[in-house]
């Protein structure tokens, strides 16, 4: 077989979850995720006895709860998994090539971006495309998935040929993918919010400050989606959820903003989380139910927390498409 009959991988990448909603397997996924040096890059003289000491001592006894509340108890996984195993599966099913072999990978957790790479050199691939889900670029997210990859293929003899996927914060498919999602939602509501917060993940300002063009990104897909649903800055706002630490993180910081309309009389708010190829807890948890009560408790009567992309016909498209782009030249 000549190398332009093997098939070519793709990998789905997202970030991860624990292996079970427990506090050992919380514990562990965390200390994983949290020892990564493009996520915390703080020196690790600082960074470890703080994450041994006191974070791993606290959190995961309080997150293992929260997992435990938005557990698939179906398929036992978190929901990232589902819906990032969902997603790659449609997209094989989709494409519907059997050049063409569509797996997915967890940047932390499991099944890790190096046992899923081995997978797929074992069943011939000798290119394999990495598409990180993540549409704004950021070093402690897309770079980590490619260091991982890097990391795997640095231990073999014979290497595969290695794409990683772009960002596609701009991309027409990107954003009208999440404009027909939204329109589509929004329609289904019982109520016409006032306001749509466009919320974001943080990300230390520190980090922005040393040169990760995220926040840059952010604003540029909020623009463009505001654009496309012909809502301004004020009905379509943007703010970053999910602080982490005492350290500034990306402002304006979504729980003041949420707190801040409902306090200037805004009843009816709706919230959306375009950074989020799927939803986590960050989403279900801390947005529908944190960010919800936060709102209703500051006076606010109508709240709508908006699905992902997920694997929902738009968010398989826009895959789909972001695929096609990555894999070109190589079928
Ligand atoms: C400590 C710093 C963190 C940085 C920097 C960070 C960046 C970042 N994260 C995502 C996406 C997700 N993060 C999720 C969970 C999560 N994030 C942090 C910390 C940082 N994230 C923690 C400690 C956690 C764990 C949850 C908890 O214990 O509260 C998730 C959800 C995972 C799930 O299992 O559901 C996602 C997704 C992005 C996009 C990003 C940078 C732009
Ligand atoms: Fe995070
Ligand atoms: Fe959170």
């Amino acid at each position: 077989m000549s190398s332009r009959d093997t098939p070519v991988g793709l990998l789905v990448v997202n970030l991860g979850t624990p292996d079970a909603p427990d506090v050992a397997s919380v514990r562990r996924y965390l200390a994983q995720f949290l020892s990564d040096r493009r996520v915390v890059d703080l020196p690790r003289a600082l960074w470890l006895p703080i994450l041994y000491g006191v974070i791993l001592n606290t959190r995961p006894a309080r997150s293992a709860k929260l997992y435990e509340s938005i557990w698939n108890r179906e398929t036992n996984e978190g929901p990232l998994k589902t819906i990032t195993r969902l997603q790659a599966e449609k997209l094989g099913a989709r494409i519907g090539s059997p050049r063409l072999i569509v797996d997915y990978a967890l940047r932390y957790g499991s099944p890790s971006i190096e046992d899923r790479i081995e997978t797929l050199m074992k069943r011939g691939c000798e290119r394999i495309a990495l598409l990180p889900l993540y549409p704004q670029y950021a070093a402690s997210t897309t770079a980590s998935a490619a260091d991982a990859a890097f990391a795997a293929l640095r231990k073999m003899r014979k290497q595969p040929a290695l794409r990683i996927g772009a960002s596609y914060y701009d991309d027409p498919a990107y954003i009208d993918a999440l404009a027909a999602s939204l329109r589509r939602q929004m329609a289904a509501l019982d109520f016409a919010p006032e306001v749509i917060v466009a919320s974001f993940h943080g990300l230390p300002q520190a980090q922005v400050d040393r040169g990760d063009p995220y926040r840059d990104h952010c604003e540029a897909s909020w623009r463009l989606l505001g654009d496309a649903l012909g809502m301004g800055p004020e009905k379509l706002r943007l703010a970053f959820q999910s602080r982490f630490g005492r350290a500034q993180w990306l402002k304006p910081y979504t729980a003041d903003m949420v707190a801040e309309l409902a306090q200037a009389g805004v009843k009816r708010l709706a919230i959306v989380a375009p950074g989020f190829s799927a939803d986590c807890l960050e989403t279900i948890e801390e947005l529908g139910v944190e960010i919800r009560d936060l709102f209703l408790a500051k006076g606010g009567e109508k709240f709508a927390r908006l699905a992902c992309l997920n694997d929902s016909e738009e968010g398989v498209a826009l895959i789909e498409a972001l695929a096609k782009r990555e894999v070109a030249g190589w079928m």
